[in-house]
């Protein structure tokens, strides 16, 4: 499902590798943690894992597909399987909720009255049916990260990558985004969490990877 093999990584071609030597697969359906200290390089892991960046040297391998190799045309079709969230969550302000999450549906060009069935069963999945049509900023930073969510798996990815997700909610709101992330795992999604918080991994014990700059440290 996703396979990284000795990778490395360099931003901008010359600088140090920021990723060393990187090698782990990750079995289709599990949910691992991310783990390791700021810089470590957690979000440099999923930038490639997400198809955001390609590795400077290895191979990575992403639902079957070695990244290095595959025609950037058909780059489009494989992220579409793939789900994101992010710790600021980065839904677009001017769009209602109902919208946000409409949009990789509405990308992919699917017919306006699947969409409104998928969306509208995505929201009350995540517990937001009823703020379908407010502005993003009205809602609670947890709300939000619902929203980022319900938008994440909209298309119904098979890997769901997710960058300190709860880095700006208070601890119930966490614990909900969490509970979704885990309630996906349980449906059959290959599931991805990077995170520091420490405490809530050990409220939900699973495999971790652990880096430590730019090497995987521990695994299991
Ligand atoms: N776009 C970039 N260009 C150059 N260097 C980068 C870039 N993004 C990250 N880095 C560097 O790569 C290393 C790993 O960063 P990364 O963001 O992957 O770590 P992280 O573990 O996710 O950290 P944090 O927990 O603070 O988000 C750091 O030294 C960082 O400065």
């Amino acid at each position: 499902m996703v396979r990284f093999a000795e990778v490395g990584l360099r931003y901008g071609g010359a600088g140090p590798e920021v990723l060393r030597d990187l090698s782990f697969t990750l079995e289709p359906g599990s949910f691992h943690w991310l783990l390791g200290p700021s810089g470590a390089g957690k979000s440099s892991v999923l930038r490639l894992m997400q198809l955001a960046a390609r590795p400077s040297r290895g191979e990575v391998v992403v639902l079957g597909v070695s990244i290095s190799q595959v025609p950037r045309a058909a780059l489009p079709a494989l992220r579409r399987r793939i789900g994101v969230v992010y710790q600021d969550f980065r839904l677009l302000p001017h769009l209602p909720v109902f919208d946000n999450v409409a949009l990789p549906l509405r990308v992919a060009g699917r017919a306006e009255m699947q969409i409104r069935a998928d969306v509208t069963e995505i929201l009350r999945w995540v517990g937001l049916a009823a703020k379908a049509e407010a502005p993003p900023a009205s809602l609670s930073g947890g709300e939000q990260q619902r929203v980022a969510i319900a938008r994440a798996v909209v298309m119904r990815p098979a890997l769901l990558v997710a960058d300190e997700p709860t880095g700006n909610l208070d601890v119930p709101q966490a614990r909900r985004v969490l509970s979704l992330l885990r309630e996906m795992h349980r449906l059959g999604t290959t599931v991805v969490v990077a995170t520091h918080a420490e405490a809530l991994v050990a409220e939900y014990p699973a495999p971790a990877l652990r880096l430590s700059e730019g090497r995987l440290v521990a695994q299991g």
